[in-house]
């Protein structure tokens, strides 16, 4: 059984400025009495609706953000007890598409990961550039390291800054919607390359057959509250699900490959599907 990389205990968290403009009584909680514990190497998957909490806890697991109530333990320490590089070089994080930094290439955006490792005015070396071009080449942005930002497409945007990511080095990375943007084939590419990476992986992912079939571990909040959490069979249950998100659905295997793959229907679908004599 491998180490907690994470230990949460009874965790809730509430956004500052809505508890101080709310009685404290009635603050809303993003996040509520969360227990669980995230073990190092684990690929896990944060699913939920809108409004959930599910980049609230990122925020908390990178350390941007601190508990309300309750703890976050990373490798057994509060997050506030490490510096801004310290926290950098162990955790990585892709926030949701963010506008990119004006006037530089892919190269140098890329490259800006590997700050938390250098000193003011430090030189990059042979193999900091080395480790940069094999980032960018891991997203398949090798041939554009040259380009400026400002003219990639919001999917070569994403994978830069998973580059990013990667050129930090940080043994855990924390990805919010990884595959938004994304085309069908650079989804599967990038979950696969964070899969083979061997890190610990936390994602938020809205995509439910994505996270059944990369993620070895799913996440389930709804409203601030852990819902499930364990191996995919263990959380995508239909009627957790119909719970969640207030549709129903089948949940089954893949016919060839055994993922699970979860269809949601509307009782609209159920009532055309009876008119078809249910056969379709
Ligand atoms: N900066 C903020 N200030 C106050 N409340 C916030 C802030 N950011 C989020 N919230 C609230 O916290 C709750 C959780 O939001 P969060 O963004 O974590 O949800 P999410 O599951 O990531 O949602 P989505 O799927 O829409 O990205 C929501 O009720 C949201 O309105």
């Amino acid at each position: 059984m491998s180490a907690a990389i994470y230990t949460l205990e009874q965790l809730s968290f509430s956004y500052p400025s809505v508890a101080k403009h709310r009685a404290k009584s009635i603050a809303k909680n993003a996040l509520k009495h969360l227990s669980l514990d995230i073990q190092a190497n684990d690929f896990v998957g944060i699913i939920g609706p809108n409004g959930a909490g599910k980049s609230s806890l990122l925020q908390l697991l990178n350390g941007s953000a601190l508990p309300t109530t309750g703890s976050l333990l990373l490798a057994g320490r509060p997050t506030y007890r490490a510096t801004a590089k310290q926290l950098a070089k162990r955790v990585a994080t892709v926030a949701q598409m963010s506008a990119p930094p004006i006037g530089l290439s892919c190269f140098q955006v890329a490259a800006m990961g590997l700050l938390p490792h250098k000193r003011w005015f430090e030189a990059d070396t042979d193999t900091d550039r080395q480790q940069v071009q094999l980032a960018l080449t891991q997203v398949g942005l090798a041939d554009k390291q040259q380009d400026s930002t400002a003219t990639l497409s919001g999917g070569e945007l994403q994978r830069l800054f998973i580059a990013r990511a990667l050129v930090q080095q940080a043994g855990i990375l924390l990805l919010d919607e990884p595959t938004n943007h994304l085309d069908i084939q650079y989804q599967h590419q990038v979950l696969q390359l964070l899969q083979r990476l061997g890190k610990t992986v936390v994602c938020c992912i809205h995509d439910l057959n994505l996270a059944a079939r990369y993620c070895n571990k799913l996440m389930l909040l709804n409203q601030g509250e852990l819902v499930a959490y364990g191996a995919p069979a263990e959380v995508l249950k239909p009627d957790l699900l119909e719970q969640v998100f207030g549709l129903p659905c089948e949940v089954l295997p893949h016919s060839r490959f055994g993922w699970l793959q979860v269809t949601f229907f509307s009782a609209q679908d159920t009532q055309q599907s009876a008119g078809c004599g249910g056969v379709l």
